[in-house]
């Protein structure tokens, strides 16, 4: 089934066969506490055969009692059944049941108590899989809407799949109670059993359908769903707070939620009152079994051919085992059903990157002496018919700082995102000192492009850490991340933060503190200089600086990228002419390229543009 298309209704075959991945999903439990795994199926073991000792406790306490009925009525004062010795076996049979009943519950809260631990650690073990996943993926595997609804029904599977497992350790104690029951029972009467057995399927039938129904519905539903998230989202976080005020939007958010929350509704209240109401027939079938075999049991005893204690053991192991079998058959659809789920989650945990470095990768050549050359790129986005760019050469010599302009669309990022192999190109190839990019190892590759995107992270964490991230091992290195905040000026920004480089930025956490947009760019700026990078590309960096921010930033950044490959990506052409060399990008492809001078003289694309935008300070 491609990803994303909406699964036909799950064939009995489908369904059977997503159990299969039950044994991956134990071998998850496991990994995450095999102590709690192994205590909770001890349990349910331990468990089972407790029933049908306490019922046949109770058979032999009411033979007891018949019996001793049959004798001349005892002393009924308290001393005279103690001397009598009459109760004797009794008060043994009732410590026995008691000890049963105190056994049972013991077990039966251990059980809960482990199952409970059990699904916690699940769920954070589960999680760091996930996110530790996640982090190979390349970034095509994360856009588009239907790898997001694939991660979103993986995401959604963690919390609460360890219940499942806790499911099957109980159908498996279930399983064992019936065995020990029906062993009980076949001596008696084993046709009853069989009666039983077929009254529970079509309630069993019943169930599956249901259940794959559910999932079906689940899954087809999965971007309303995230649309749900994403309006909540939008109506509640303190991100979006200023401009849902400001444009009076929260009237408008809650009618489009309640525009998606109704169809779902309306789905789900549909199929839940089909299966309440088929569920109501099939349990009265099961029902009326149960009574026809109490009905049979009774006249057997009036005819005299059980005890009273026969059939009390009877009648009790028969409601059991109804109950049991009922449990035990519905239960088995629900797993196949919560099953068909753990495709979503495995499924996500097949999903292999096609970005990863071959066996013989290159590490990264330092230092660069030829730099970096396109040949003929082109690059079409997944799902996209356009083109970003096309037939693009281009060269960024060893030190050069080499700026590309363009206007919107023009496929500037794009060629940032081609250069750090996020993507590949799909056309031509890109060259590093002669090779193809695709030569060399991806993670060393990254360590030495240091790249602040337009739409960097704003990390709700400490300022030290915002800008430590940019060189991870050294997160804890203030001496370094100090130096970083001097050379992008974020040093005064963090000057006056009330916790300096410990102070929790962004508005999100307790005591955060909220930077200005420049402020923020600053942060980001001083992270791209936390790496000893060779090749250090600004996507767009100063676009919320100040002027004369600006000016300082670039001075320095002249100064610091000396020696140094860099690659600035810029709207403003008081930045952009500090470049050693200039690129106009339109339509994907190099339109001019040359110096500031060399483009004025042109009087091409550039020196409009440039015109345009001195025009606007005269
Ligand atoms: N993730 C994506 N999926 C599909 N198409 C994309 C994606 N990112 C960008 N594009 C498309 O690729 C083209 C080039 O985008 P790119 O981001 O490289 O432009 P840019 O020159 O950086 O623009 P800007 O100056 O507005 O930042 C645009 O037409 C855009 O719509």
């Amino acid at each position: 089934m491609p990803v994303g298309s909406p699964p036909p209704q799950p064939s009995w075959r489908e369904r059977a066969g997503a159990l299969r991945h039950l044994p991956a999903l134990f071998r998850l439990v496991w990994q995450a506490s095999p102590a709690l795994t192994a205590g909770s199926v001890a349990l349910r073991l331990a468990r089972a055969s407790l029933p049908v000792a306490v019922l046949y406790v109770g058979k032999l306490i009411i033979d007891e009692v018949a019996g001793q009925m049959r004798l001349p009525p005892a002393d009924p004062s308290l001393g005279g059944w103690l001397t009598s010795g009459r109760l004797d076996t009794l008060a043994l049979l009732l410590a026995l049941e008691l000890g049963l009943a105190v056994l049972a519950d013991a077990l039966s809260r251990g059980s809960s108590l482990v199952d409970g631990l059990l699904a916690d650690r699940f769920s954070n073990f589960a999680s760091i899989q996930l996110m530790e996943h996640a982090t190979l993926l390349d970034l095509e595997q994360f856009e588009g809407s239907a790898q997001q609804d694939r991660i979103e029904r993986a995401r959604n599977q963690i919390t609460w799949r360890a219940s499942l497992l806790t499911q099957v350790f109980g159908q498996v104690q279930d399983a064992l109670t019936v065995a020990t029951l029906a062993v009980g029972l076949v001596a008696f009467a084993p046709w009853l059993i069989l009666l039983l057995v077929l009254a529970l399927v079509p309630a069993f039938v019943g169930e599956m359908h249901f259940n794959a129904q559910g999932y079906r519905l689940n899954y087809v539903r999965t971007p309303e769903r995230r649309q749900l998230d994403y309006i909540r989202y939008l109506a509640t976080s303190v991100e979006t707070a200023k401009e849902v005020k400001l444009f009076g939007l929260n009237g408008f958010l809650v009618d489009r939620f309640r525009g998606f929350a109704d169809g779902v509704y309306a789905e789900r209240k549909a199929l839940a009152i089909r299966r309440a109401a088929w569920g109501g027939v099939f349990a009265a079938l099961g029902s009326v079994a149960y009574y026809v075999a109490y009905a049979l049991i009774v006249w057997r005893t009036v005819a005299g051919e059980f005890t009273l204690g026969d059939l009390t053991f009877l009648a009790g192991s028969f409601l059991r085992l109804r109950g049991l079998l009922e449990g035990l058959l519905l239960g088995f659809s629900q797993i196949a059903g919560q099953a068909l789920y753990l495709e979503d989650l495995f499924r996500f945990f097949e999903v292999r990157p096609a970005i990863v470095s071959g066996a013989d990768a290159r590490p990264f050549p330092v230092p660069l002496r030829e730099g970096i050359r396109f040949e003929n790129v082109g690059f079409r986005y997944p799902d996209s018919e356009r083109w970003a760019v096309r037939h693009l050469d281009l060269a960024i010599g060893a030190g050069e700082v080499l700026a590309l302009v363009g206007g919107n669309g023009a496929g500037k990022t794009t060629i940032v995102k081609l250069l750090t192999r996020l993507y590949d190109p799909t056309e031509g190839r890109i060259l590093l000192e002669g090779r193809d990019l695709r030569s060399y190892d991806v993670a060393d590759l990254r360590r030495h492009v240091g790249v602040i995107f337009q739409d960097f992270v704003r990390f709700h964490m400490s300022a030290g850490e915002n800008i430590g991230m940019g060189s991870i091992e050294a997160v804890g290195d203030r001496e370094r991340i100090r130096d970083a905040a001097a050379r992008s000026l974020a040093d005064g920004v963090v000057e006056r933060l009330p916790r300096g480089y410990d102070q929790v930025l962004g508005k999100r956490f307790e005591d955060g503190y909220d930077l200005s947009g420049g402020e923020w760019q600053k942060v980001a700026i001083a992270r791209a200089y936390m790496r000893e990078a060779d090749v250090i590309v600004l996507d767009e960096p100063t676009a919320a600086l100040d002027a004369r921010a600006e000016y300082e930033v670039f001075q320095r950044f002249r100064d610091l990228s000396r020696g140094r490959t860099a690659l600035l990506i810029s709207h403003r052409f008081s930045t952009v002419r500090m470049a050693d060399r200039i690129i106009v990008l339109e339509d994907g492809r190099v339109a001019e390229s040359g110096s500031h001078e060399v483009l004025l003289a042109l009087r091409g694309r550039y020196a409009e543009l440039f015109e345009l935008q001195a025009a606007g300070y005269r």
